[in-house]
């Protein structure tokens, strides 16, 4: 690519890293997104909406088959702390997790394919609220998805701890299932100095948090892996009040559906625990479930060495990750594999100082593009 078509993907990622927004109210970047496909040939592009999500299918010459690339879209609610002159303005959010590039790269893809046509059909999807709820699964059972259906799916996620130039992927397992987890504990508040007046959940919810991670450590065989990671706690009103109720907000990762099964069934019998014990009432809502990121054994496998011998980049073999993405989904009906892609950055994914290196952009286009091309004219 050359260096003015990166400053454009360049220039795009920018303003996309300036409207971040959450799960299924990407409306501004959806309007974005629309407006840059308008610049392209347009008569060379089908474009639907599905929610604030966008599919564009570019027919091909002699098409035997639909090959797809997907790009998530949503940010994350965190204060972002980078250096960037073109830091999120909207408060509170950032695209943290590299959807900003991950779009770019995908707007690159179309533009290059828009003006490059292939022999097969080939399908971009911009899919909404990666971070949750998860809109994969049902943007998969919409209408414009149903319509278009891919033979096949390809996806990439940035990876902080990669040089730039760098491709990692695995076949099998790359992701985990995961499993969102929200706890509510309600006892009975009272003043600080009449304790046995009252039913105290900042005691209950320091014990479960405590009493979840003997889950991990004596309910998961040692050799298979676990997380239970409680990122929020909200317990109480006031400093001289009894806390009388708490929430723990969470997320569950295993790299098997029986492991997540065995542990939600621990903490569901925790919970009870912790209710008898307190005398107090305990609920669990499992939010949104990602289902593993299982890459294709013989297209993964073909892709690296392809990599390996047709690419001046270095394709490394990775281990599984404990990240979760809802593209396991994809996965799931239709063979295809996500690799990560290396951005160089020290600070890790979700982090508020996160600043990927957007060379990472011109690597990605060059590999899809030409893999894509290799795909779609075999
Ligand atoms: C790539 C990445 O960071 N993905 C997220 C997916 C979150 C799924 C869900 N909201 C949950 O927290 O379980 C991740 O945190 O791995």
């Amino acid at each position: 690519m050359s260096r003015p078509q990166l400053e454009t993907l360049i220039h795009l990622r920018r303003e996309l890293h300036q409207i971040p927004e959450p799960g299924f109210q990407e409306w501004k970047t959806q309007r974005f997104l629309l407006d840059y496909l308008g610049t392209l040939p347009t008569d060379r592009l089908r474009i639907k909406t599905w929610e604030t999500g966008i599919l564009v299918k570019i027919p091909g010459t002699q098409p035997r088959k639909c090959i797809a690339y997907r790009t998530d879209m949503d940010g994350l609610p965190i204060n972002e702390q980078t250096t960037y002159p073109f830091r999120s303005r909207h408060e509170g959010y950032m695209h943290a997790c590299g959807h900003d590039l991950h779009m770019a790269i995908a707007l690159g893809l179309v533009s290059h394919f828009a003006h490059h046509p292939v022999r097969d059909d080939l399908l971009f999807i911009f899919q909404p609220a990666e971070e949750g709820p998860g809109g994969a699964h049902p943007m998969m059972n919409g209408a414009p998805f149903q319509e278009w259906k891919p033979d096949m799916i390809f996806a990439l996620h940035i990876a902080p701890e990669y040089p730039v130039g760098t491709i990692a992927t695995k076949p099998g397992i790359l992701f985990a299932n995961t499993s969102e987890c929200f706890i509510d504990l309600i006892g009975t508040s009272g003043h600080a100095a009449r304790p046995h007046l009252a039913n105290d959940m900042a005691i209950a919810a320091s014990q479960l948090v405590m009493q979840l991670q003997t889950v991990i450590s004596r309910n998961v065989d040692p050799i298979d892996s676990a997380i239970i990671t409680i990122g929020k706690m909200d317990v109480g009103t006031k400093q001289n009040i009894i806390a009388g109720q708490a929430r723990l907000e969470g997320t569950i990762r295993t790299l098997s559906m029986e492991t997540m099964h065995r542990v939600k069934t621990r903490i569901e019998q925790l919970v009870q625990g912790i209710e008898k014990g307190f005398a107090c009432e305990g609920s669990i809502d499992w939010g949104a479930n990602y289902c593993q990121v299982d890459n294709d054994e013989a297209l993964t496998r073909s892709f690296m060495e392809w990599v390996k011998t047709h690419t001046p980049y270095t394709l490394i073999e990775c281990r599984e990750a404990m990240t979760g993405e809802d593209f396991g989904y994809f996965l799931r009906d239709i063979p295809g594999f996500m690799f990560w892609l290396g951005v160089d950055t020290p600070y890790g994914l979700h982090h508020p100082q996160i600043e990927p290196q957007e060379e990472a952009i011109g690597v990605a286009v060059d590999v899809m593009s030409r893999y894509l091309t290799e795909l779609a004219n075999a």
